[in-house]
C-alpha cells in the first residue's frame, strides 16, 4: 500500500526522531509558509494514505446500478427477467406457474375490484333514499368483498409457492456451480481471475433467490399496474390520461431517485472498507504488538481522523444529492396528483364522465402510485441482483471451457512401466519453465526418489505423473500407453497421493483416513492398519474421542491437530487405498524422528511389491532408493543409485554431503 507507507514513514519520523516536526509543520502551515533549509514533506491527502479501493466483487450489482443510465437499465431488463424466469423454472416448475397464475389472478381481481367499486359508488351517488341507494349498492358490495378476499387468498398462496420456489433455486445453482469447481482441471485454479470468477459466483448464488423474488415482486407490481389501466379503461377510456399523469413522472422521478440511492449505497460502502482496513490495523490481534512496540497509535488515530474526514465529506455530498432527487421526485409527484384533480374537475364540469368514475379514478390512481412505488424498487433490485447472478453465469461459461473432455477409454491394467517422456510445464504468468524437457523411466516395484533444491520442479513433476496435470508438452505413458489414451479416473484409482500441501478436511480422524479409498465400505480395521503404518495409530488413540474425534475446531468437542499430526493421516489416507502407485510428497517435513522412521521403514516394506514416488529434503531416507532423480532448476540433471549418485559428486553429493556434515558436526 504505498500511500500508507509513505504517509506511515511521515509519521514514524514525526514520532521518533524530531524531522517529525517538520512533517507537522508541512501540514499545520500553507504552502508559502516557512521551513527555511528544510525539506518539506507534503501533508499526506487522506485519499494518499489509504488509496483508491480496488472494485469489490460484492459490490457489483449496487456499483452497476449506480452507474447506469435509464437506457442501460429498460435495455437490460428483459434479459435479466428471462434469466430469472429460466432458473425458476429449472429448478421448480410447478410452483413457477402457481407463482405466475396466482399473481396474474391477483391483478385480475384488483381490476375486478376498482370496477365493482365503480359500481357501488353509481349506486350510491344515484338520486332517491339513503336506504334504498344502500341497498342497490349491496351486490356490487359483496362483488367487492368477494374481489379483496380472491386477492388475499392468492396473495397468500404466491407467498407459499414463492416460499417453496427460492430454496430450490438456491438449490440448483448451488449445486450446478460445486458440479463445476470439483470438475475442472487442477490447472484452472492456476489462472487468478478464474479463482476470482469462482468468489463472485458464489455470492451470484445468492443472488439467484433474490432475482427470483424481485422478479416476481416486480412483475406482481406490474399486473397490479396493469390490471388498474385496465379497469380504468373500462370505467371511461378518458381516464387513462388522468393515469398516465400521475404515474409517468412520478416512476421516472422514482427511478432517478433509486439510481442515487444506490450511489449513495456505494459511497457509505466505501467508508466501511476503508474502515474495515483501517480496523484490523487498530483492532486486531495480528497488528497489536507492532503497533505498540513502534508506538504507533496516535499515527494510526490520526489516520483514521483524516480518512474517515474526507470519507464522510463525501458521503455528505452524495447525500445532500439524495436528498434534493428524492424531494423533486416528491414535488414532481404532489404536482402530478394536481394534473390529476385539475384533469378530473375540468372533465367533470365539461359533463364528459359522471362523478362516480371521477370518484373512482381517484381511488385507481392511489393504487396505481403504490403498485408503481412498488415497480420502480423492484426494477432497481432486479437489475442490482441481476447483475450478480450473471456473474455466476460468466462463471459457469468459464468453468465450462476448463471441463476434462469427456471420451470413453479403456481404464489401466495395474502398473508395469511407467515412462515420463520430454515433458515440460510452464506456469502461467511464469517465464521460466517448471519442468523443461523431462524424461525418465519407473519399473513396477521400484522405490523412486525426486531430489532437489525448493522450486527445482519435483511437486509439479509429481503433480504430472499422478494425473492431476497435464503437461504442456511432452508426454506420461502407463504401460507404453499415453496417460490421454486411459479412462482418466480408472488410471486415479491406481495412484495414492499424499500431498505436500495437504488439506485438513473437516471430519473425523476415521473419515479422514477413509477419504483414501472413498468408494469402498469403511472398514476400521483397514483404516487402524493404514494409521499403524503411518505413525497415527497411538496418536489418534489418544484423542479425546478416539478415531471418532472431530478434527476441527469449529464442531463441538472438535479438535485441532500439531502439523506433523496431521502429516500421519495424510499419510495414513494415501496408506489406506493400497494403490500400486504412491506418490509421497514431502511426506516427514513436520514428524519427529520416531515417526519419521516408522513411516520410512512402512514405505520400505513397499519396495520390490508396490512402486513408489517419494519426494524428501531429508536424503537420509532415500539412500535405499532404487533409482534417484535430480532436478535443477525444472531439469532433470542426475540420476542413479544413491551409491553411483555419491560416486559421480555431483549436485546430489553436494546435497547429501552438506546434511551428512551437519549430523556428524554434532555427534
Ligand atoms: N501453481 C503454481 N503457479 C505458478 N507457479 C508455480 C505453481 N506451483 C509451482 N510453481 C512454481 O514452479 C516452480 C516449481 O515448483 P515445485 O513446487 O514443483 O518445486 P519443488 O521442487 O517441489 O519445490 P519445494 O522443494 O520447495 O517443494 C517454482 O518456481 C514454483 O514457484
Amino acid at each position: 500500500m504505498p500511500g500508507l507507507s509513505h504517509s506511515g514513514s511521515a509519521g514514524l519520523t514525526n514520532r521518533r526522531i524530531g524531522g517529525p516536526r517538520r512533517v507537522a509543520g508541512a501540514r499545520r502551515r500553507p504552502p508559502s509558509g516557512t521551513g527555511r533549509g528544510v525539506t518539506r514533506i507534503p501533508a499526506p491527502r487522506a485519499d494518499a494514505v489509504l488509496p483508491e479501493l480496488r472494485p469489490s466483487w460484492w459490490e457489483t450489482g449496487v456499483r452497476a446500478r449506480a452507474e447506469s443510465g435509464m437506457l442501460g437499465l429498460f435495455t437490460e431488463l428483459p434479459g435479466l427477467i428471462a434469466k430469472a424466469v429460466r432458473v425458476a423454472w429449472r429448478a421448480d416448475r410447478m410452483r413457477t406457474v402457481l407463482v405466475t397464475v396466482a399473481t396474474a389472478g391477483s391483478g385480475a381481481m384488483a381490476a375486478f375490484g376498482l370496477i365493482a367499486t365503480q359500481r357501488v359508488l353509481i349506486e350510491l351517488f344515484a338520486g332517491g333514499p339513503t336506504p334504498d341507494r344502500v341497498r342497490a349498492a349491496m351486490p356490487a358490495l359483496v362483488w367487492l368483498a368477494a374481489a379483496a378476499a380472491v386477492r388475499g387468498a392468492l396473495g397468500m398462496l404466491t407467498g407459499y409457492a414463492l416460499n417453496g420456489l427460492t430454496p430450490r433455486v438456491h438449490l440448483l445453482v448451488e449445486r450446478e456451480l460445486f458440479e463445476h469447481t470439483t470438475a475442472v482441471d487442477l490447472k484452472a485454479f492456476d489462472d487468478d481471475t478464474f479463482a476470482e470468477g469462482m468468489e463472485r459466483a458464489t455470492r451470484g448464488t445468492e443472488a439467484a433467490i433474490e432475482l427470483v423474488q424481485n422478479t416476481m415482486n416486480l412483475f406482481a407490481g406490474l399486473v397490479s399496474l396493469i390490471a388498474v389501466t385496465v379497469a380504468v379503461i373500462t370505467v371511461h377510456p378518458l381516464l387513462l390520461l388522468a393515469l398516465l399523469v400521475a404515474t409517468v413522472p412520478t416512476g421516472y422521478a422514482a427511478l432517478r431517485a433509486g439510481h442515487v440511492r444506490f450511489q449513495s449505497y456505494l459511497a457509505s460502502s466505501t467508508r466501511r472498507r476503508r474502515q474495515w482496513v483501517l480496523q484490523r490495523l487498530m483492532a486486531e490481534r495480528d497488528s497489536a504488538a507492532e503497533l505498540r512496540t513502534y508506538g504507533l497509535r496516535g499515527f494510526l488515530l490520526g489516520l483514521y481522523d483524516r480518512v474517515m474526514g474526507a470519507q464522510i465529506a463525501a458521503e455528505l455530498r452524495v447525500a445532500q444529492r439524495v436528498t434534493t432527487t428524492t424531494s423533486v421526485g416528491a414535488a414532481i409527484g404532489g404536482l402530478a396528483l394536481t394534473g390529476v384533480y385539475v384533469l378530473l374537475g375540468a372533465l367533470l364540469l365539461n359533463g364528459r364522465i359522471p362523478l362516480a368514475a371521477a370518484a373512482t379514478c381517484v381511488i385507481a390512481v392511489q393504487a396505481a402510485q403504490r403498485s408503481l412505488a412498488q415497480v420502480t424498487f423492484q426494477i432497481d433490485r432486479v437489475y442490482a441482483s441481476g447483475q450478480f447472478f450473471n456473474e455466476y453465469v460468466r462463471f459457469l461459461t468459464a468453468a465450462a471451457g476448463h471441463l476434462p473432455e469427456a471420451r470413453t477409454a479403456p481404464a489401466p491394467e495395474p502398473l508395469r512401466t511407467l515412462a515420463v517422456e520430454h515433458v515440460c510445464l510452464s506456469y502461467p504468468d511464469r517465464d521460466r519453465p517448471a519442468l523443461d524437457d523431462v524424461t525418465l523411466g519407473i519399473r513396477a516395484g521400484e522405490t523412486i526418489a525426486l531430489v532437489g533444491e525448493n522450486g527445482s520442479g519435483k511437486s509439479t513433476l509429481a503433480a504430472i505423473i499422478a494425473g492431476l496435470r497435464a503437461p504442456t508438452s511432452g508426454t506420461i505413458h502407463w504401460n507404453g500407453r499415453p496417460y490421454p489414451e486411459w479412462d482418466s479416473a480408472g488410471l486415479l484409482a491406481h495412484i495414492a497421493v499424499a500431498l505436500q500441501d495437504h488439506n485438513r478436511w473437516p471430519f473425523s480422524a476415521a473419515t479422514n483416513i477413509a477419504m483414501g479409498d472413498v468408494d469402498a465400505p469403511a472398514d476400521p480395521r483397514r483404516i487402524e492398519a493404514a494409521a499403524v503404518r503411518a505413525a497415527a495409530h497411538q496418536m489418534i488413540e489418544d484423542l479425546p474421542h478416539g478415531y471418532d474425534t472431530l478434527l476441527d475446531r469449529t464442531f463441538k468437542d472438535g479438535q485441532d491437530l500439531s502439523g506433523g499430526q496431521w502429516q500421519r493421516i495424510t499419510a495414513a489416507r494415501a496408506f489406506l487405498r493400497d494403490a500400486p502407485l504412491l506418490i509421497m510428497d514431502e511426506p516427514s517435513s513436520a514428524l519427529d524422528p520416531r515417526a519419521e522412521e516408522a513411516l520410512f521403514r512402512a514405505l520400505r516394506g513397499r519396495q520390490g511389491t508396490h512402486t513408489t514416488i517419494l519426494i524428501t529434503h531429508r536424503l537420509a531416507n532415500i539412500t535405499h532408493a532404487d533409482q534417484i532423480f535430480v532436478l535443477d532448476r525444472g531439469a532433470l540433471v542426475e540420476s542413479g543409485t544413491h551409491h553411483e549418485l555419491m560416486a559421480a559428486d555431483g549436485l546430489y553429493a553436494q546435497l547429501f554431503t552438506m546434511q551428512a556434515a551437519g549430523y556428524q558436526a554434532c555427534a
